[in-house]
């Protein structure tokens, strides 16, 4: 198996993606390290501020240094320029909330997994075009279970990962994994950056009920 079919496998396996962003690399490096602990072996940074490109090599060395059986990537990327910056230190799969077909070129290239941010049924048939294994339903909030289970039937076989207001909440997760998705994203319903005294319990719960609601 190539590093892209490694991934996929991680995150379809995981159910959850967990996806943060903080301009501090010790933090971000005990937070990295309490997702770990609690059982994430799949995560991703996002590319929300300047700093993002030195926190991300601060997290891969940890990676390498302890946790070698993590994979890292890393979202919020738009442009080819992006992405080149983040696979040059080591990311191993790149997420988009956008549709940019030449990113997608350049990570397959690359033999890694790209994740692409779709809203609509145009954008997901582009992703397509540019053989996208696993597509983000973003913002999925707004678009809500009833969009997925309304647009499966055009798209047998694609998988889907919505992202963008997920919840730690049995009955949300339950109606997006019956409408057909194979993972959620989780951001700040999961990581409060701000307060992570409940990340590990969260995390684990977090897991407990997507393993359930699937
Ligand atoms: O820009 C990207 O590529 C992103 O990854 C955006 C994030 O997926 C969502 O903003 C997370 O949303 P919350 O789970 O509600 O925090």
């Amino acid at each position: 198996m190539n590093l892209k079919e490694i991934v996929l496998d991680k995150i379809l396996e995981q159910g959850i993606l967990p996806l943060f962003f903080h301009h501090d690399k010790a933090e971000s490096i005990a937070i990295l390290r309490t997702l770990y602990q609690a059982g994430i072996r799949v995560f991703e940074f996002t590319n929300r501020g300047p700093e993002a490109l030195t926190v991300f090599e601060s997290l891969i060395a940890a990676r390498n240094l302890d946790m070698p059986d993590l994979y890292l990537g890393i979202g919020t990327i738009k442009s080819v320029e992006e992405a080149q910056q983040f696979l040059q230190i080591g990311a191993d799969f790149i997420v988009s909330p956008i549709v940019n077909p030449l990113v997608g070129s350049l990570v397959h290239e690359q033999h890694k997994l790209w994740i692409p941010g779709c809203m609509t049924p145009t954008e997901i048939y582009t992703a397509q075009q540019q053989q996208a294994a696993l597509i983000k339903l973003f913002p999925a909030n707004i678009l809500g279970p009833t969009f997925m289970s309304s647009i499966r039937d055009l798209f047998k076989g694609q998988k889907f990962m919505p992202t963008g207001g997920v919840e730690i909440e049995m009955e949300n997760l339950k109606a997006w994994f019956n409408s057909g998705v194979c993972a959620v994203g989780m951001g700040s319903k999961l990581i409060d950056p701000k307060d992570t005294g409940n990340l590990f319990e969260n995390t684990k719960k977090a897991l407990d009920f997507v393993s359930k609601a699937r």
